[in-house]
Parts: structure tokens; C-alpha cells; sequence
């Protein structure tokens, strides 16, 4: 793994001005953003451009899931506001992710990854059972992340509790993008399946998405420094 930038902050905030103060703060030299569903929807994609002019690769983490035309000219669409990743649901299926894949290759000169998400990382055990599912996390997202593999996507979104049993069904070059991270301090919220960042990390996680540990954080810069310093040794 190459890329020292391991973090991904997640803009997630409700007005665009709150999420530009915010980036103001950040540097693009040391992390990525993550524009999600909320403040998509609020700033659409002229805050993806905005923050893209300030140096920023962005992930829109949109998860996409539909049928497979009209999610595979969503991300299409994605592609060409020239995002550095995006994301649908695996549970989507084969045909959904490859018909995205193909559509995303059309787009000229594109470099955009796309990952698929398995299992939401604030879903246990009785929440899948709830669903229809009588599985535990892990054993889906180990079925879910091979289809995705199979699929010739670019990784994942796994919980980073997944990440090491998960590398014996798919290969190094495979990204595992894991939000759920918690630094000891901060509360868990409505995340379940949550590490460290240190733990996620020497775990093995490509990236590590953190939202409210910094942005609700009473002096987010400090509390992204803090992580910084935490992982230090391990990237
Ligand atoms: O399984 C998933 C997929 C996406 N997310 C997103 O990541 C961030 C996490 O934010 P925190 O404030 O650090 O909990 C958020 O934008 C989610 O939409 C996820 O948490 N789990």
C-alpha cells in the first residue's frame, strides 16, 4: 500500500457553507473528502466541484441501488464529475455492478473507483435477521465482497472488524474502505461494528472513513491530528 493518505473525512453536515468552513481547515496533501447523501442533496454537484477546485479527491458515497441501467448511469454520471470514487450497493447483484463497471469505462479519461458497499456498519446480527437474513455480518460481507470481486469492481465498504478474515477471499490490490471508526474516546452512536483507528489500520484497511469523531468534535482539526498521530507508525 502506497498511498499515505488513509483518511477519508465524511462532510457530513447540512448546509454547504458548514461543510466548505470545514474543508477550509483540511488539507488535501493529508486527506480525502467524503460528500454523502445529506450534503449531496443540499449542495448537489456543484459542492463536489467546489471542493474538487480546493484540491480535494472526493468520494461520493452515494450508494447507489437500482436497477442496473439506471445505477450504471448514475455512476456513469459520477465519472464525469470526475469524483475519485464512488459506491453502490453489492446487494444490488452481478448484473447491477458489472452494467456500472462498464458504463464507468466509457467515461473518457476516467480514473474514478468504484467500491460497493456489503453490510451498513451500524448493522448486528438482529438486524439482518430482521431483513430476511439469518447470517452473521461477517459471513455476508465475505459473500457479498467475492461477488463484488468478481464483479471487477475496486473494493469495498466492510465494517474494519471484516478486514482480516476478508483477505482470504479476495486479493491485495482489492480496497477496503472502512467507516465505523472510533478512537476510544467517542462514542459509538449508531455505528455496531466499530474499531480503533490504529486497530483498523494494523488490521489492514485501506481507508478509514471518519465523520463525527472530527466534524462534531469541539476542535475537529486537533481531533484529526490526534488520529493522525495514532496511526502514524502504520501507514
Ligand atoms: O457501512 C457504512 C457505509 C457508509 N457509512 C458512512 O460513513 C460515514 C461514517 O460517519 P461517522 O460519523 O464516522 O459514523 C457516514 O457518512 C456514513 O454514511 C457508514 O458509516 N457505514
Amino acid at each position: 500500500m502506497t498511498d499515505r493518505k488513509r483518511i477519508i473525512v465524511a462532510l457530513d453536515y447540512p448546509t454547504t457553507e458548514q461543510a466548505i468552513a470545514m474543508a477550509q481547515q483540511l488539507d488535501p496533501a493529508r486527506c480525502r473528502l467524503k460528500v454523502g447523501k445529506e450534503l449531496f442533496t443540499r449542495g448537489g454537484p456543484a459542492i463536489v466541484e467546489t471542493l474538487q477546485k480546493a484540491g480535494f479527491e472526493v468520494f461520493l458515497d452515494l450508494k447507489f441501488h437500482d436497477i442496473p441501467n439506471t445505477t450504471a448511469k448514475a455512476v456513469r454520471a459520477a465519472g464525469e464529475l470526475g469524483v475519485w470514487m464512488v459506491n453502490v450497493h453489492a446487494s444490488g447483484g452481478r448484473r447491477m455492478m458489472e452494467m456500472a463497471r462498464n458504463e464507468l469505462s466509457q467515461v473518457q479519461n476516467h480514473n474514478t473507483l468504484l467500491i460497493a458497499v456489503t453490510v451498513l456498519t451500524s448493522m448486528e446480527r438482529a438486524d439482518l435477521a430482521e431483513v430476511g437474513l439469518d447470517i452473521e455480518p461477517l459471513e455476508h460481507v465475505k459473500r457479498l465482497a467475492a461477488l463484488t470481486e468478481s464483479c471487477g469492481l475496486d473494493g469495498v465498504v466492510c465494517s474494519a472488524q471484516e478486514v482480516s478474515p476478508l483477505r482470504s477471499v479476495i486479493s491485495d490490490r482489492f480496497s477496503l474502505v472502512t467507516p465505523g471508526i472510533r478512537p476510544a474516546e467517542s462514542a459509538a452512536g449508531d455505528q455496531r461494528r466499530i474499531m480503533t483507528p490504529e486497530q483498523a489500520l494494523a488490521a489492514g484497511s485501506t481507508y478509514l472513513v471518519i465523520g463525527r469523531p472530527i466534524t462534531q468534535a469541539e476542535n475537529p482539526l486537533k481531533s484529526l491530528e490526534s488520529i493522525e498521530q495514532s496511526i502514524a507508525a502504520l501507514v
